[in-house]
């Protein structure tokens, strides 16, 4: 009797996806959602223009600006000239090429990766492509997401197939619970913590455990977003009835029969027992605390009860290195402790960090309290939605009264490609993903944290345990 082999998630996922393997060419995989934003798309359209193609699914395609957007006015050169000429070329695309955009001001429009999820765009069991590296977060729906090139982009939008090559699998295990009032951002931390930030290089990551399978689909979201900081090419989740529950009845979502239909193929969507993975990490959840990155990189992070590290901590000659970098760059000097690090900006928002169970816990420690004189705090929701909500939730106020400044959404200060950016030699706590040299601004030093520890840095000036 032929019994069936045990797989993984990821190859349930990719085996679905298949369209070509012929031998000695690169697998051809058939993409179900392309997302686009002003970025990385107007060099894809203009091939496309020049080779006078058409789209293969405009259906198939969504667009959303986000990047290049102010988050104090919804005027399109509300962020200078250059970011204005972007956003209008995206929509002079959308409009030729019949693609449906959340432009300046719509209802739908957020961060990319905020703004798919919460309309029910993504959906398990699918094939998510975006000119965007943080396309992982999609992964927390056990969609097989990940971010392409502006070539790959053309690609997509000519044939909706994609070429790819399987990577390695990686399973990350958090077993037991996490402790109280330790958060998802925690967790991804902690994780690249351990392995490295080039630790899933190679690799499509599923998180799993305990700790895991407990976590809301929004904190997923925070995991699966940070796939990439690792290396990973995606990050996966198998989805559940947590996964249903957020689901049903979001805009783009199945309905009725068909919804019935979908869940229950989704159910089928998890490594079966026993299937092989070519790598596994195992963190304990209650050995997780909160943490605070020292570095220019994610995997240099402590938890925030510990001390800024020496080079000599570090037998690796390349990580001894990078620490002595980092160290310059941060103006940091070793053992100093987390706490002692006092912060002048906070920036409560990306799509990391920006969704309303992001926005509860900030407003949850801002209530009643003051941000310190000697520090600027900026609030920015995810999407328009997201913004809704927590107006009409009290959180906007509960922010302007402590005296953060709640924005617009966009990805604002994550990156500096808008107006939102820091001057050199600020020090910024934040709860986007990355903090490489200049990433917020040119000479400024990122922290990464949970959205409770930015704020709690905004109003005590410098790094505090909220669990402490
Ligand atoms: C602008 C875009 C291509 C970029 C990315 O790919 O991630 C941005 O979103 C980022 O976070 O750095
Ligand atoms: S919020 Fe930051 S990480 Fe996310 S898509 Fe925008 S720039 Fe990239």
């Amino acid at each position: 009797m032929m019994t069936s082999q045990a797989i993984t998630l990821y190859d349930k996922l990719w085996q679905r996806h298949i369209v070509d393997e012929t031998p000695g060419e690169t697998p051809l995989i058939y993409v179900d959602r392309h997302l686009i934003h002003e970025v990385t798309s107007p060099q894809a359209f203009a091939n496309l223009r020049f080779h006078d193609r058409p789209l293969r699914h405009p259906q198939r395609t969504t667009a959303t600006m986000d990047h290049n957007i102010s988050t104090r006015s919804i005027e399109i050169h509300a962020a200078g000239e250059g970011a204005a000429n972007q956003l209008r070329t995206l929509e002079k695309n959308c409009k030729a090429f019949d693609i449906e955009l959340f432009g300046m001001g719509h209802k739908n429009q957020g961060i990319v990766h905020v703004m798919g999820p919460e309309l029910g765009l993504t959906l398990p069991g699918t094939v998510i492509v975006c000119g965007d590296s943080h396309t992982a977060t999609h992964g927390a729906f056990g969609a097989l997401a990940f971010g392409i090139g502006t070539s790959e982009v053309e690609h997509v939008f000519a044939t909706q197939t994609l070429r790819q090559n399987k990577a390695k699998s990686m399973k990350i295990e958090i077993t037991g619970d996490v402790g109280v009032g330790i958060s998802a951002k925690d967790i991804i931390l902690a994780i690249i913590g351990k392995t490295g930030s080039a630790g899933a290089t190679g690799y499509v990551v599923e998180y799993c455990g305990d700790a895991i399978k407990k976590l809301s689909m929004e904190e997923r979201m925070t995991i699966c977003n940070m796939s990439i900081e690792f290396g990973a090419k995606a990050g996966l989740i198998a989805p559940d009835e947590t996964t249903f529950e957020y689901l049903k009845g979001r805009e783009y979502a199945p309905k009725d029969d068909l919804w019935q239909m979908a869940v229950e193929d989704w159910r089928s969507l998890k490594t079966d027992d026993g299937a092989a993975f070519d790598a596994v990490v195992t963190l304990k959840g209650e050995d997780i605390k909160a943490q605070v990155t020292w570095g220019t990189n994610p995997g240099q992070v402590v938890s925030v009860d510990g001390a800024v590290p020496a080079p000599e901590d570090f037998s690796d000659p390349v990580e001894k290195e990078s620490c002595v970098n980092a160290l310059k760059y941060m103006d940091l000097a070793p053992g100093t402790k987390i706490t002692d690090i006092s912060v002048n900006k906070v920036f409560i928002g990306s799509c990391t960090n920006s969704r309303i169970e992001d926005l509860r816990a900030a407003a949850a420690i801002a209530r009643g309290k003051k941000v310190a004189s000697s520090v600027e705090a900026i609030v920015v929701p995810g999407s328009y939605r997201v913004k809704e909500q927590a107006e009409q939730e009290g959180l906007a106020d509960i922010f302007t009264e402590a005296g953060f400044q709640w924005r617009l959404p966009g990805c604002s200060m994550c990156l500096g490609m808008n107006d939102d950016i820091l001057a050199e030699g600020d020090r910024c706590a934040s709860t986007s993903n990355r903090n490489f040299e200049g990433r917020q601004g040119r000479g400024s030093r990122t922290h990464l944290v949970s959205p409770e520890m930015a704020a709690a840095a905004a109003i005590a000036g410098h790094f505090v345990d909220v669990n402490g």
